[in-house]
């Protein structure tokens, strides 16, 4: 079987030519010829080419091998992956290393046996290669460790809503379907990837998000493709794109409702060949990465408005995954809110807790911008806060604080629990440690809470031995 990858030999002597694509055809899937050194920057941009065949002299009777180092650094400035080998008749040990030093992978010379040419290929192909490989790894890197700074918090929920979530997330991980996110702003689209990119085989690869609803119309095909340095007036350096820098792993598009309809178009050739072009670049790259897309938008209807294509719209939605609004779901609020307290309390070193009116009240209200709206709130009644306790009616509406309430909303409360027993002896202890916890140890106001006398509280901290 011929191996995968290009070869050009550049060479004024057409027996040559000829005589090194018969050989290497047989090993090798392209062998490409020219005795035109100036053809080198053209077939260069046009294809990819893992290796040069590079005679050191074009005039007749020059021998001092200048060109061939002319043309030498012009490759490596071109495309510094290119492996060259520099052939030449008039072969001696200085010009050999001066080529090597100059950049050149090898030095062979003229006339050569056939298995010294084929021995010398072989090596610069496999030295491509690995050049290859490192220049992709590298600039995954780059990009991986921009992933990663962005802080992420546990993706939380025990409302039978949100385990409906987790079942689904963790059927579709396992799988390479693209998955469509749906939901308001701020219910956990955003976690909900990173969740799905985390439980499937591609974890260890990257998970690289773009926020399509904040890229510049005109930067879309060098953000998701990449481009070639000098493609347009800013480009000062080659780019990697989104899609390339997300292969082998997870690539999240967020908020694509609004893109505008030739976008839409180059996304869906771009997820149905599997392969994007770098703006400036002739070459094509493979890529292969699972696509998870989110909207807050209602996409069927957009397709109906004839604002969002169809086709694109079955190309990544293969599972479909909605997050429900907070409101939906009251029974996730004490756990959001203890999570969300710690969080911030360890963040500005506080020992703050929320008293159960105050719970309450945020069970109560509807929370427009959903568990973001909430986490913020709770980050800035912590600041706020000028005593042990956070003060949720100075960071929520204030119309929110008067509506006619439930009790402690009981959903909530009951949710709360997850009842691993229904051992009363079992539960009335955990009752009696989560007051005092709560009452930072404070036997009267535990008690208090609990509706017993001090007397009762203290026979039951006896027999538990708390
Ligand atoms: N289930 C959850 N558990 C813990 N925190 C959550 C959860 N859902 C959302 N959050 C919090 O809300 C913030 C917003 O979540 P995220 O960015 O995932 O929402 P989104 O749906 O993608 O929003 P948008 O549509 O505005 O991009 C997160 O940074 C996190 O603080």
């Amino acid at each position: 079987m011929k191996q995968e990858g290009a070869i050009l030999v550049v060479d004024d002597n057409p027996d040559i030519l000829i005589a090194v694509k018969l050989l290497l055809k047989q090993y090798y899937q392209t062998v490409i010829t020219t005795d035109n050194p100036f053809d080198i920057e053209k077939l260069l941009k046009e294809q990819q080419i893992e290796v040069i065949l590079l005679d050191m002299n074009f005039n007749h009777d020059a021998i001092s091998g200048q060109e061939g180092f002319y043309w030498l650094k012009k490759i490596i400035t071109q495309d510094p992956a290119v492996v060259v080998v520099l052939m030449t008749a008039y072969s001696d040990i200085t010009l050999a290393v001066e080529a090597i030093k100059a950049g050149a992978a090898d030095f062979i010379a003229k006339p050569w046996k056939n298995e010294q040419l084929q021995g010398v290929v072989a090596a610069a192909f496999s030295h491509a290669k690995d050049k290859q490989r490192v220049n992709k790894l590298t600039r995954q890197a780059q990009g991986l460790n921009q992933a990663l700074s962005n802080q992420k918090f546990e993706f939380l929920g025990q409302s039978p809503a949100m385990q409906t979530v987790f079942d689904t997330i963790e059927k579709a991980a396992q799988t390479d379907a693209n998955i469509l996110l749906t939901g308001e702003s701020g219910t956990g689209k955003e976690l909900a990837a990173h969740a799905i990119h985390m439980a499937s085989n591609r974890s260890a690869h990257p998970f690289i998000g773009l926020d399509m609803g904040s890229l510049a119309e005109s930067l879309f095909e060098s953000e998701l493709f990449g481009h070639k340095k000098g493609a347009f007036t800013d480009a000062k350096e080659d780019r990697v794109g989104h899609f390339e820098l997300a292969h082998g792993g997870t690539l999240f598009l967020d908020e694509l409702a609004n893109l505008p309809a030739q976008q839409q178009a180059t996304l869906l050739a771009a997820l149905q060949n599997r392969q994007v072009t770098p703006v400036g670049s002739a070459k094509t790259i493979d890529v292969d990465i699972r696509l998870i897309s989110a909207t807050n938008e209602n996409l069927p209807q957009a397709v109906l408005d004839n604002r969002f294509r169809q086709d694109l719209l079955y190309r990544i939605n293969t599972v479909e995954i909605r997050l429900p609004p907070l409101r939906e779901r009251i029974e996730d609020i004490p756990l959001l809110t203890e999570y969300y307290l710690d969080y911030f309390n360890q963040k500005y070193k506080r020992a703050l807790s929320i008293t159960p009116g105050d719970l309450e009240l945020l069970c109560r209200y509807s929370w427009p911008g959903n568990v973001r709206e909430l986490a913020h709130s709770i980050e800035r009644a912590v600041i706020l806060s000028d005593s042990e306790y956070v003060d949720i009616r100075a960071v929520i509406p204030a119309d929110a604080c008067e509506l006619p309430g439930r009790q402690i909303s009981e959903a909530a409360a009951e949710n709360n629990h997850s009842y691993d027993t229904f051992d009363l002896e079992i539960l009335e202890q955990r009752a009696v440690r989560a007051a005092l916890k709560f009452h930072q140890g404070n036997v009267t106001q535990a008690a208090k809470a609990l509706g017993l006398t001090r007397g009762a509280m203290y026979r039951r901290l006896e027999r538990y031995d708390l």
